[in-house]
């Protein structure tokens, strides 16, 4: 055994001096040469074909590098229960870790029915070549290893466009989402911005937002769609925009359902106050400094601006500020050429208009309490793609609150009071708002929530039902009463009051629209 390791140590010893030799003998460029000339070889013999992706290209960094890099850390954490290494990190602005592969270990993956193999090799640097910025000690890459009978034309571009595509996905979901407004007024920040950002992270999804589970599903494939549409709204012409009117009472989840938007599809929010825009070029420019990917919010417009009496003295938001009994603008300022004030049909444009166009992929949120309120010209198909009705607490949205609030399923409660709770709740006209505020106060004892809930459901049904009776009892008084009088008005009724109504409201609805040239 001895005698093996004084072998051994000789060996090496002879070893080490012919490396040295070699080394000082043959110049390194002759070196380099002989070992391309055996990877060729090797190549030549070898059915793979590899592909280096270094992290530096030159001086610069290599875009692909890093997109490999975020795209195989999904693959990564999905093989983190049996890999043993994986390195970790957290980028700037986000709150996510994401997995990564450790030095020289390898991962393999499926595309489009081709496999391949990614090695991430790190080597020291040997001299640092001479840059305007210093390199990293270590020489990092990707080598993706490819059979040669699947290297069918097409297949590698493919394949390196959907690992960009990926993550920019995974990149957009790793960053924390801003929420921007427009509250400074028209003051612009220390780089020219009008719009002053936060980190968003507000914690509604869909899962925790209470409503319908179908209407829910629809609005979440519609939003899919949207996000993965750029070829159909490329070959149909359209712009990639989409408006979504969320109306329905106070506290029914109409800002909670953005925010779940935005978790969804991870873009950013622009929170746009309508009263602080002055005039309509204000508005575009706040328009074209929106980036893609982005929530567009105007919250309560029926408050922001007057949008039921479109008539050419009174729609612009100044005369909002100052009142009903404010001044009243000269004009339509879209239509005697002015643009010095904010009109409804200056938003119109915005929402619809080409300068709506000036990015891409954007949606727009209006929210209302009073949709009677707002202009037919903004409900309008083409301008607000889904109108989404946010409606008091039905059943199936209940037991979404029960799981939020009280972390139990409905069949944990007992079948009495799952019972009885159904047989009140659409009646009570609860909002999901009122609902979370009582499971909220008693999260700690179910029971007693559950409880209390049912006691506040039936007094509000009860209420309601007294409200209902009332107001038909004086319904049915107005009726006597006109009975009563009847022989008198029937004429007058006959001749013209009522008819004349219906006219009337036809044809204000009918003039505006054309004389404001906006449909
Ligand atoms: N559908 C819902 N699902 C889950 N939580 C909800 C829902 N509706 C309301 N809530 C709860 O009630 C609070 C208020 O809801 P939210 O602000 O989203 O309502 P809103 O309709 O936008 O009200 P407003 O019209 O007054 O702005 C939220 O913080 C949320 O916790």
């Amino acid at each position: 055994m001895k005698e093996l390791w004084t072998t051994m140590a000789s060996l090496m010893g002879v070893l080490a001096f012919a490396q040295t030799l070699l080394h000082t003998v043959i110049p390194p460029e002759l070196r380099f040469a002989v070992l391309k000339l055996f990877q060729r070889l090797f190549n030549c013999f070898s059915s793979y074909c590899y592909y280096e992706i270094t992290e530096i290209d030159g001086v610069n960094t290599n875009e692909l590098y890093n997109a490999v890099q975020l795209y195989l850390s999904s693959s990564a954490s999905a093989a983190g229960a049996t890999s043993d290494r994986l390195s970790l990190t957290r980028g700037l602005n986000s709150s996510v870790i994401t997995f990564g592969l450790a030095n020289n270990d390898r991962l393999s993956d499926v595309f489009n029915g081709v496999s391949v193999v990614w090695e991430h090799i790190v080597t020291p640097r040997q001299s640092q070549t001479f840059s305007w910025r210093p390199l990293p000690e270590e020489k990092r890459g990707f080598t993706l290893r490819i059979n040669r009978r699947d290297k069918q034309p097409g297949v590698l571009e493919n394949y390196l466009d959907f690992i960009t595509q990926k993550a920019d996905e995974i990149k957009r979901k790793n960053q924390d989402r801003l929420l921007y407004t427009n509250s400074r007024g028209g003051c612009l920040d220390s780089r020219g911005h009008p719009w002053e950002s936060v980190p968003f992270k507000h914690p509604s999804t869909f899962e925790t937002l209470a409503m319908d589970p179908v209407k829910k599903a629809e609005i979440m494939s519609d939003l899919r769609d949207f996000a993965d549409g750029q070829a159909f709204y490329k070959r149909t012409g359209r712009a990639w925009k989409r408006g979504y009117l969320l109306y329905g009472p106070p506290g029914t989840g109409k800002s909670s359902m953005i925010a779940a938007m935005a978790n969804y599809l991870g873009y950013d929010i622009y929170d746009l106050e309508l009263t602080e825009v002055n005039t309509n070029s204000e508005l575009r420019k706040l328009l074209m400094k929106t980036s893609s990917k982005s929530i567009i919010v105007i919250e309560d417009i029926d408050c922001s601006i007057n949008l039921t009496n479109r008539n050419k003295n009174n729609t612009n938001v100044s005369d909002m500020r100052s009142g009903p009994s404010g001044p009243v603008a000269p004009g339509d300022p879209e239509h005697n050429g002015s643009n010095n004030s904010m009109t409804l049909s200056g938003l119109l444009n915005f929402t619809d208009g080409l300068w709506s166009c000036c990015g891409s992929e954007r949606i727009f949120v209006f929210t209302t309490n009073h949709i009677e309120k707002l202009d037919p010209a903004l409900l309008r198909s083409g301008r607000m793609d889904m109108h989404i009705f946010m409606s008091y607490c039905s059943f199936p949205s209940l037991k979404i609150l029960l799981k939020n609030y009280l972390g139990c399923d409905a069949d944990d409660i007992g079948k009495e009071v799952l019972g009885d709770l159904a047989a009140v709740i659409d009646e009570a006209e609860m909002t999901p708002a009122d609902v979370s505020e009582v499971l909220i106060k008693n999260r700690r004892d179910n029971d007693r929530a559950v409880k209390e809930l049912l006691a506040l459901l039936k007094k509000k049904m009860v209420d309601r039902r007294l409200r209902t009776v009332g107001e038909m009892e004086e319904v049915a008084e107005e009726e006597e009463k006109r009975a009563l009088d009847s022989p008198k008005e029937v004429g007058g009724a006959a001749t013209g009051g009522g008819g004349d109504d219906v006219e009337v409201d036809y044809k204000i609805g009918g003039e505006d629209e054309e004389d404001n040239g906006i449909i």
